[in-house]
């Protein structure tokens, strides 16, 4: 997979890079990820990529003429151009899923009040939203997205780490535990030190659904439960509610 960031700060993506599982991915070769200054295709002999708003307004939007130019510069048939924007679609892991398949994304980070629509309009394929939150640009969103989707990347993680992750299945994860036994006169729960694999393996798939319910029952709405689970989870229903 290739990565190009299109962006008026590549600097912030230089420890991001180097740091944990994403360098350790890069350095496997499973990913390729370009910093594209938008800067340096501005042909405004002072390198102006912002201006004032058409209409007045508060503070600056960005020029299309560099961003265009820079997508222009990178995007190939298969590149899929995505604009990191407190409008897009709302990302979750089906959606980052279906992005770990694609050849080329160009991630295009705006700054300021925004970018001038043509581009929005024209030249990009999907926007997206890391939450409903308003930041100073989209190179922080970048990175969410950047992570979320490169771990998924096949060789990328053990063999079935990420599987058991949270929201992998769509439902969250169970509660970890580790030494010592005892922290603070807490116990850790029977059932973990018990050694018995598939009891270990109910009280894991219990606490999951259990946590989901409790904690984000919009997300039983997109998942498609077993019968075992539906059994599972109506023992629940009947416990808390
Ligand atoms: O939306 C604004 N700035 C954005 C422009 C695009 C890049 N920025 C951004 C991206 C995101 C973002 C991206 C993905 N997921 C969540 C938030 N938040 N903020 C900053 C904005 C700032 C602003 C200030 C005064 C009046 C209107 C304003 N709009």
């Amino acid at each position: 997979m290739r990565i190009d960031v299109l962006t008026l700060f590549p600097e912030i993506f230089t420890h991001f890079e180097e740091w944990s599982i994403i360098g350790r991915i890069i350095d496997k070769g499973l990913v390729t990820i370009r910093k594209i200054n938008i800067r340096d295709f501005s042909e405004d002999k002072h390198k102006r990529v912002d201006d004032y708003p058409y209409g007045g307004g508060p503070g600056m939007i960005m020029k299309p003429e560099p961003i265009y130019s820079a997508i222009k510069e990178v995007k190939s048939d298969n590149s899929k151009v995505i604009y990191l924007s407190p409008q897009g679609k709302v990302l979750n892991q089906q959606l980052v899923n279906r992005l770990s398949k694609e050849e080329h994304l160009i991630l295009l980070c705006g700054h300021y009040e925004g970018i001038d629509n043509r581009i929005i309009e024209n030249y990009v394929d999907l926007e997206i939203s890391i939450g409903d939150y308003v930041l100073t640009g989209g190179e922080i969103p970048a990175m969410v997205l950047i992570e979320s989707i490169i771990r998924l990347l096949p060789g990328a993680l053990g063999k079935e780490s990420y599987k058991e992750e949270s929201h992998f299945n769509g439902l969250l994860e169970y509660p970890q535990y580790t030494r010592p036994r005892v922290f603070n006169g807490l116990s850790v729960p029977e059932v973990l030190l018990s050694g018995n694999h598939q009891k270990i393996q109910e009280w894991r798939k219990y606490q999951s659904l259990k946590n989901t319910y409790l904690k984000r029952p919009d997300l039983l709405e997109n998942i498609q439960l077993t019968d075992e689970e539906m059994k599972i989870l109506k023992k629940i229903k009947e416990e808390f509610d």
